[in-house]
């Protein structure tokens, strides 16, 4: 399962200098030049879990593996990207295959940082990527509905329901809302995701604050977490400009920096672990003399569904798993007298998982 957030926004607003930081590389070229970055730049980063090191440790399990997903740092996108202006729409598709989006605005002054508009203004710039994403899905939409519709009128019933899936989310689009605000009921929401709408995908809003200000925030981030609240979207405030100093420093003195920021875990955990919670993902781990390992689900998964991630046989042959709850694991003092302590449970197929839950599955091939 590979999770990708992209990230998008203005150009020269510090995304690649901030997917710099977030995969601890100098990959992207980041610059203080508009369309700086084209050629979209994809990394993966650890999920970072402080659960993970507790288990490893009481396990003595000699390696740890966290969760993984992927950062996508694509080209700036500006005021009439959707009819081709700037790096034109090429880069549309790259939003596309995203899962998530994460908008990076630009909440800090700096008179030499240039800025397109000549303006420091988040909301107007998310506005203006909003509405440029808002066009791309008009557009895809007419021009899907076409087909749709000769369909629709030959009696085709899921043609019908697709139609009015898509005269609903025109309807909202035409009005300058999301596509994220179409009401839509669970049989529809496959034919939902069908459509790719861009502004349908879960977003975050990046607040890209100066040194002063990433501790507490500021006057504009605090609009942005306003505005972000009418969107039905998250957000987090962070300086990609210390985020990327503070990648290249050994960990003691990263800590040290941080505390003189005021600052007790770099930002960019807490923006990974928004992006994991936003894309609807959770984790179980398995621990053992080898390795203590954190597995990506999805929210509401069974346990042959989280089983399927390690391999698929274990899905097609499970028989059950056996579970500790993490608290359990951690109090008792590990898989043995969690055990003796009756606080391992044998689940079967119906067993919808728990973030944190520990597993061993049975499973025959
Ligand atoms: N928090 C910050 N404070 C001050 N300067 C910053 C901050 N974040 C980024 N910058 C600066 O902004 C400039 C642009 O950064 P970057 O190249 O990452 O932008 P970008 O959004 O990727 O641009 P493009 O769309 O052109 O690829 C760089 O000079 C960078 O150092
Ligand atoms: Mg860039």
């Amino acid at each position: 399962m590979g999770f990708k957030m992209g990230i998008v926004g203005l150009p020269n607003v510090g995304k690649s200098t901030l997917f710099n930081a977030l995969t601890r590389t100098a990959a992207a070229q980041a610059a203080n030049f508009p369309f700086c970055t084209i050629e979209p730049n994809v990394g993966e980063v650890s999920v970072p879990d402080a659960r993970l090191d507790k288990l490893a440790t009481i396990g003595k399990s000699a390696t740890k593996l966290p969760a993984r997903m992927s950062f996508v740092d694509i080209a700036g996108l500006v005021k009439g990207a959707s009819r081709g202006e700037g790096l034109g729409n090429q880069f549309l598709a790259n939003i596309r295959e995203c899962d998530a989006v994460a908008y990076v605005l630009r909440c800090f002054e700096d008179d030499n940082v240039i800025h397109v508009a000549n303006r420091v203004d988040p909301l107007a710039d998310a506005e203006v990527v909003e509405t440029e994403l808002m066009l791309a899905d008009l557009e895809s939409l007419e021009r899907r509905r076409t087909g749709v519709e000769k369909k629709a009128k030959g009696n085709d019933k899921e043609a019908k329901q697709s139609l009015e899936l898509i005269d609903r989310s025109l309807v909202l689009l035409r009005e300058g809302k999301s596509a994220r605000h179409v009401e839509r009921s669970a049989e529809e929401e496959k034919a939902f995701q069908e459509l790719q709408l861009l502004t349908s995908k879960p977003a975050l809003y990046v607040c890209n604050v100066d040194e002063v200000a990433a501790a507490t925030g500021n006057a504009m981030t605090e609009k942005v977490a306003e505005y972000a609240k009418q969107h039905n979207a998250a957000t987090v405030v962070i300086s990609a400009e210390i985020e990327s100093q503070l990648a290249q420093l050994p960990d003691a003195e990263q800590a040290e920096y941080l505390e003189s920021l005021d600052l007790h875990e770099p930002g960019l955990n807490r923006l990974i672990r928004e992006a994991y919670g936003l894309l609807g993902l959770q984790t179980y781990f398995t621990v053992g003399p080898k390795e203590a390992r954190a597995w990506t689900i999805h929210k509401g998964d069974k346990a042959p569904a989280a089983a399927g991630v390690i391999h698929t046989d274990f899905e097609r042959g499970f028989i059950r798993a056996q579970t500790i709850a993490f608290d359990d694991y951690v109090s008792f003092g590990g898989e043995q007298p969690a055990k003796e302590a009756g606080k391992a449970r044998d689940e079967g197929k119906e067993y919808v998982v728990k973030d944190g839950d520990v597993m061993l599955f049975k499973f025959n091939t």
